[in-house]
């Protein structure tokens, strides 16, 4: 058992600490809920490697084959198929679909089941898509995975937050997303191995989902539901034996209350008005935005065109097709290490800190590789050994800014700022924000990089600025700020947001 920790009145905050041990029950449940990341980053790192692929294009993409191969053809264009992109991008319409479902099946049945239901998903599409036979089974297969996605990505985040005592919430946070990146390297490697067998290896990289989706299958069984949704759903003393056994003390009197109280305001509230009725009054717009505004922002830094597409890049830039995967791994090993550096560094610098460096130092990267490519890929050349190594080291530089920042903060910050009768309706936007722009940058990046060329990383470049330009002027910074007291302690004091804030009594809403 790690260390106890106990009741402590916090003067300043007015916050009080529960007892209880960290114990291994509360590890290996967040270690098990986490997987949900391991499944969404493997769907993520994946594709990109898959559909570099001879093999699979010739199955079932054979046009892209042929264009590929054709000596004549326009770098920028080789890979430029809607169908292709729809392979990839299917999966996140799914989850964008279903993340709303999930929310309702998340409250009524519970977290616990929720993950099941994402395993089941999980398990029937990696089945689908290692053995398809045509383009509709591969699409069917990546819609089931969709649909796991939207209710793991739901469900996961929501359950770590609920069972960590409070002073470990941010770091069982951050697993999530660090099993995300995990999972992106592991895709990645698994698709570098799998390059080289023919022709099934394509069927390898994407059966490979099948480990973790049976890990999170067997793991949910044993796992426990969380205290605060046994209470919502009204099983008060098997919420309480919950609590008992994930603190490892019977001493719980004082966190069962809180639980209590705050499931009885919120189901009061939601009598009154319904959570997703209530984002819609003026006070709520300042989460809101900054909810969405961060997902949409952190998919236009253009991190999925890398994390989808690096192999695809890599062969426009000349590089053997082996080489290219190679050269995601490297970029996926960066991506893991450097959200790490979030970890340790989110509470210390603070989240503004983070975000206002990591714009510089991609913004720089970006204009790097959009220069590179405009001065040395021609319509039927490719650049040097040289500048496409170059270009690796530049888009590493980009990645692991991007992991320390706008990737873990994403959903750091969207489920910090919104008071408690509107965290998870507010949160479902941040996560649904967050699949229709992977959408939309999977569907469009190929036939982007095709029609802009190496402008595509000006266009990032621009989408950059903007975003440094409002983490400027618009982005409170929320490090150390106790979670119920943001309305007061920051959005009140904003010099742009408090005039969402009319009079005393919305602060007491807001807080309730
Ligand atoms: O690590 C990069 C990955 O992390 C995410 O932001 C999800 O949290 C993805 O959109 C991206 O592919």
């Amino acid at each position: 058992m790690a260390g106890g920790f106990s009741i402590a009145a916090d003067g300043k905050s007015g916050r009080r600490e529960f007892k209880g041990k960290i114990t291994w029950y509360v590890w290996i449940c967040g270690i098990i809920a986490a997987t949900c990341g391991l499944m969404f980053g493997y769907d993520i790192g994946i594709s990109g490697g898959v559909t570099a692929m001879d093999d699979f294009l010739i199955e079932f993409f054979p046009s892209v084959y042929a264009r590929k191969h054709r000596a004549k053809e326009n770098n920028y264009c080789k890979f430029d198929d809607q169908r292709l992109q729809l392979f990839t991008s299917s999966l996140y319409l799914a989850a964008l679909t279903a993340s709303f479902g999930a929310s309702m099946v998340c409250t009524r049945f519970g977290r616990k089941r929720t993950m099941q239901a994402a395993s089941v998903f999980f398990l029937a599409g990696t089945g689908l898509c290692a053995g398809a036979s045509n383009l509709a089974m591969l699409i069917v297969g990546r819609i089931c995975l969709g649909v796991g996605v939207g209710f793991g990505n739901q469900a996961a985040p929501l359950f770590l937050s609920e069972i960590a005592p409070a002073h470990i919430r941010g770091a069982l946070n951050i697993l999530f997303q660090l099993n995300v990146t995990i999972g992106i390297l592991v895709a990645q490697i698994v698709n570098y191995l799998t390059s080289t067998v023919h022709p099934m290896g394509w069927r390898y990289s994407l059966g490979g989902a099948a480990g973790p989706a049976a890990v999170l299958f067997l793991g949910s069984l044993v796992i426990t539901e969380t205290p605060t949704s046994l209470v919502e759903r009204g099983q008060k003393e098997a919420g309480r034996a919950m609590l008992e056994r994930i603190r490892g003390t019977k001493e719980v009197d004082e966190e069962f209350e809180e639980i209590s109280l705050a499931c009885e305001t919120a189901a009061k509230m939601c009598e009154e008005e319904k959570p997703f009725r209530r984002l819609r009054r003026r006070e709520s717009r300042p989460p809101l935005v900054i909810a969405i505004v961060m997902q949409v922002f952190q998919q236009f830094t253009g991190i999925n065109a890398i994390m989808f597409y690096a192999p695809v890049l890599f062969q426009t830039m000349g590089f053997a097709s082996n080489a290219s995967l190679l050269s995601a791994v490297v970029t996926g090993g960066v991506n893991v290490l450097s959200t790490l550096v979030s970890i340790v560094l989110v509470d210390k610098i603070g989240r503004r800190k983070l975000l206002l460096e990591a714009c510089v130092q991609m913004l720089i990267a970006q204009v790097a590789v959009g220069g590179i490519m405009w001065v040395h890929v021609k319509a039927s050349n490719s650049p040097s050994h040289g500048w496409a190594l170059a270009t690796v080291v530049l888009i590493c530089v980009y990645v692991s800014s991007f992991a320390w920042s706008w990737g873990p903060l994403g959903w750091l910050i969207p489920s910090e700022t919104f008071p408690l009768e509107t965290r998870t309706a507010g949160f479902s936007f941040a996560v649904s924000s967050n699949m229709l722009f992977t959408f939309v940058i999977a569907q469009a990046f190929l036939t982007m990089m095709c029609t802009m060329r190496a402008f595509i990383f000006f266009f990032f470049g621009i989408c950059i600025v903007v975003m440094g330009a409002f983490v400027l002027t618009l982005l409170p910074e929320t490090k150390g700020v106790p979670i119920d007291e943001m309305v007061d302690r920051v959005w009140r004091k904003h010099w742009f947001w408090k005039r969402y804030f009319r009079d005393a009594d919305d602060a007491k809403v807001n807080n309730c």
